[in-house]
């Protein structure tokens, strides 16, 4: 495939050598200098893990273009809906993920189950905290916001997020962010009571979870012929089926 990466910082290189791995050519390496058109056109499919105010304007011009797009960047999704409409009316194709990775991915299960198991047990209260590096733009995590509505969807006490957590009434989900130089993302869950505290945590490593995790998402949407919006989970679905 001949990838368009938007975005080259630390997840587009991050990217690019997964891709090359897997022999793929990249056709565009695009940053805050505004879009090589001409080079955009030549791809198959377009990754964007950009900033938070270029990821729209980004996916739209894939779409306008018909080139399949996925993105990664988080701290936009105020717009995600508008994208999903564009999708529809362009007839494009376009997943978003919070988070690409296969570890992450099942944590999200595991974190949906372990709320649908403790949604009537109300002498639990829930705590989340994510920790990232200090260039992170985005607080809270959308990795975080995405485990929030998982637990949301579960337990009727929480009727939103709220960030920062020392800001929460009893029905927010407290959402707390550290920020400390060069964490490539940590997730926790806690379900504390008077008596114990039950957790689950998530450490990514390295980005090379994120970036493998896109370019297979890339490579599946590259080959998908429908139409429409797509989520990791249905490029996973798959790998299990
Ligand atoms: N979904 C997932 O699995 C993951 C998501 N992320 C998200 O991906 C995004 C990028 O993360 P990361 O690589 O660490 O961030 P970096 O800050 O390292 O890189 C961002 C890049 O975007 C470039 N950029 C700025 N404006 C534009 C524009 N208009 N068009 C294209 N590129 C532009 C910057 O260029 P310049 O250097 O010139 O400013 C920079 O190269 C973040 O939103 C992060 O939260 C990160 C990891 C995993
Ligand atoms: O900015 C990052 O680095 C990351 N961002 C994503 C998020 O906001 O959830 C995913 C990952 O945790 C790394």
């Amino acid at each position: 495939m001949r990838i368009a990466l938007l975005g080259y910082g630390k997840m587009g290189k991050t990217i690019e050598q997964i891709a090359l791995q897997r022999k793929h050519t990249i056709v565009l390496k695009q940053s805050a200098t505004p879009m090589d058109i001409t080079k955009l056109q030549n791809a198959d499919v377009a990754i964007d893990f950009s900033i938070p105010k270029a990821a729209f304007n980004n996916i739209s011009t894939c779409l306008d273009l018909n080139i399949p797009v996925i993105s990664g960047t988080t701290g936009w999704l105020d717009q995600y809906h508008e994208i999903c409409e564009l999708t529809k009316t362009k007839k494009g194709r376009f997943i978003y993920a919070s988070n690409f990775s296969l570890g992450v991915n099942l944590f999200f299960e595991l974190n949906s189950k372990l709320a649908q198991l403790m949604a009537n047990f109300k002498e639990y209260s829930v705590d989340l905290e994510e920790i990232h590096h200090t260039e992170k733009l985005d607080a809270p995590s959308g990795t975080a916001i995405t485990l929030a509505e998982a637990i949301m969807d579960e337990n009727e006490r929480y009727i939103s997020w709220k960030y920062p957590a020392n800001e929460a009434n009893k029905n927010q989900l407290p959402i707390e962010a550290k920020r400390i130089e060069d964490v490539k993302g940590t997730h926790q869950i806690a379900y504390k009571s008077n008596i114990d505290t039950i957790e689950i945590k998530h450490t990514a490593h390295t980005r090379d979870g994120f970036a493998l995790g896109a370019v297979i998402a890339a490579e599946w949407l590259y080959n998908k012929s429908n139409p429409g919006v797509y989520l990791m989970k249905d490029v996973l679905k798959t790998f299990t089926a």
